[in-house]
């Protein structure tokens, strides 16, 4: 597990959108696992600025989002796919066909789940994955006490997670309490992890998913056993770390063939 501390979410989300603007110039099909929520917000701005200065094509990549809401449909002003289409897709150079996002609407969410981990393999597996994190510690919609084995499929959210999320909703009531989830199994196969959170409100979640136990009360902890996840965050998200000192070191100290 790498920590970078950045000293703000902007330089932060450029770093790790120029990490993204690498690998699709050394490999302009990658798959990239995308996500939604407001920390990855400033890292699509920073790719729709590289896009349009040539920097950043995406027109042979593919893209699987973490997660939707079961009930809301694409248009919905507070679903994932229009939260992707607002935020991204609709200002860089993606193949419509080769975006995914798991379908709110599916009549039957098993078989929809098994085609979504099915498309991934199709696709032979997800890149780089970009990650927020929940106050709780859960990733995509994994709430705490998820298998950490799990494969996409139906989760219930938590109490607190609706709450945190009723700011993207007209009402607090009208937050669907089923979601559909790229599973914590299915996360950590991918080939590499950025993980951003910013702010106060994250240290407590960040500092239990680097220097705590590994559990399924705190998803997050899980990319200890992942072998390349960045953990990129600001001061503030960084503030209940203790090893802080040594985490600004390595990264200041990297030999050149690492960087
Ligand atoms: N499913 C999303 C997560 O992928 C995201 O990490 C989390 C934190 O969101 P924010 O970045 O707005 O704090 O919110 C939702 O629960």
């Amino acid at each position: 597990m790498e920590i970078i501390i950045q000293p703000t979410p902007e330089a932060a989300c450029r770093y790790v959108a120029g990490r993204i603007a690498s690998l699709l110039s050394a490999k302009p099909a990658a798959v990239l696992g995308l996500a939604t929520g407001s920390t990855p917000v400033g890292v699509y701005r920073e790719l729709i600025q590289l896009h349009q200065r040539g920097e950043a094509d995406f027109s042979h990549a593919a893209a699987f989002n973490l997660d939707e809401y079961l009930g809301l449909a694409p248009e919905h002003p507070a679903s994932y796919h229009h939260f992707m289409q607002e935020n991204l897709f609709q200002h860089v150079n993606f193949n419509p066909g080769r975006t995914f996002i798991p379908s709110g609407q599916a009549s039957d969410v098993s078989a929809a789940c098994a085609d979504y981990e099915a498309k991934i393999r199709a696709y032979n597996g997800i890149d780089l994955q970009l990650l927020g994190i929940g106050g709780d510690g859960h990733i995509g919609f994994n709430e705490p006490s998820s298998s950490l084995s799990s494969r996409t499929r139906l989760k219930t959210l938590t109490p607190r997670t609706r709450e945190d999320n009723a700011r993207f909703f007209s009402s607090p009531e009208e937050v669907p309490h089923h979601v559909l989830t790229m599973g914590v199994g299915t996360i950590m196969e991918a080939r590499e992890i950025f993980l951003l959170a910013f702010g106060q409100g994250k240290a407590d979640a960040i500092a239990a998913s680097v220097e705590g136990p590994v559990t399924a009360n705190v998803p997050a902890s899980v990319l200890q056993f992942h072998p390349t996840a960045k953990i990129v965050i600001d001061e503030a998200a960084a503030s209940r770390l203790q090893r802080t000192d040594y985490y600004r070191w390595v990264f200041d100290n990297k030999p050149g063939w690492q960087r």
